[in-house]
């Protein structure tokens, strides 16, 4: 993204980098945006200043930003070149201990567990910045005191409610990332399991195909409320699930096909990732 980053709001979007997504039962204003970095480490690189840009802005503007974290490789690659970023004095331009940090989801595993995504960012970027521990948000594991994942997900309900300042359900979030699984599932929504339909904001899910089988996850209404979802998508096993969810595939089917932002919607990928996508 040397020419265009997707935190970029001023700039009118140029090709190669940078290109509207076609067909698909699309609305108006819902129209994806297409960033294709040459590979994965570009990605991430590009996708870390991105973020600190628009975390930066936000901040310029709220006083706070918030963002809700993906686990994965892509996604633990960009929070180690965010905080790679925020270890320079010229690009050290957010202040962390005004980041509200929310994740997408989350494995129902002891809190020490190396499955989860918790403890990934925190290796990655959150031990390395000064936080505000009040405004990290992890989601609840498995041995913190709760009878089920169903409980821990409404407790998790709560939480984001607390801080929706318009007595809303979820509080302002400026971006929202996902990875995206093989087979087009985001945060723990897979297909055609009842989270698709779950209109709660975050659900308890079981029976997943990819262990660990329980875990807590956003459902589409928290995701879709955000301001900004990007999904971060590296590797040419993932080409096909990106190419039928630009295509227009139902997200009961694809999952990662509903994931949209109130104002942007960005497919970050690298060129593998994106080579099942037509050009023209
Ligand atoms: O267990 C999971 O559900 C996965 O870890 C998932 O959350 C991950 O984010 C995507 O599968 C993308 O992962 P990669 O970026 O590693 O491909």
């Amino acid at each position: 993204m040397s020419q265009e980053s997707p935190g970029d709001q001023q700039k009118d979007p140029p090709a190669p980098h940078h290109s509207q997504a076609r067909g698909g039962p699309l609305r108006e204003g819902q129209t994806p945006d297409v960033v294709i970095e040459p590979d994965a480490d570009t990605l991430a690189r590009s996708v870390a200043s991105a973020l600190v840009a628009r975390l930066a802005a936000a901040q310029a503007v709220h006083g706070t930003a918030s963002v809700v974290l993906t686990g994965g490789g892509i996604g633990t690659a960009v929070l180690q070149r965010v905080a790679a970023l925020a270890a320079e004095p010229e690009h050290a331009v957010v202040d962390w201990t005004a980041v509200h940090v929310w994740w997408g989801d989350e494995r129902w595993v002891p809190v020490d567990h190396p499955d989860r995504n918790e403890l990934g960012a925190q290796q990655a970027l959150l031990d390395h910045v000064t936080i505000d521990p009040e405004k990290v948000h992890p989601m609840p594991s498995s041995d913190a005191g709760y009878d089920s994942p169903e409980e821990a997900a409404a407790w998790y309900a709560e939480q984001l409610a607390a801080v929706a300042d318009d007595g809303g359900a979820v509080p302002r979030i400026d971006v929202l990332m996902l990875g995206m699984g093989p087979e087009g599932h985001v945060a723990s929504i897979f297909p055609d399991s009842p989270a698709v339909t779950d209109e709660r904001p975050v659900v308890a899910v079981r029976d997943c195909p990819k262990p660990p089988p329980t875990r807590v996850s956003l459902g589409f209404s928290a995701i879709t409320a955000a301001e900004e979802v990007w999904l971060l998508v590296s590797g040419e096993g993932k080409a096909e699930a990106v190419a039928r969810a630009l295509g227009g595939a139902e997200p009961v089917d694809l999952p990662a096909a509903g994931a949209r932002g109130r104002r942007a919607t960005r497919w970050l990928l690298d060129a593998d990732a994106a080579g099942r996508l037509l050009r023209g």
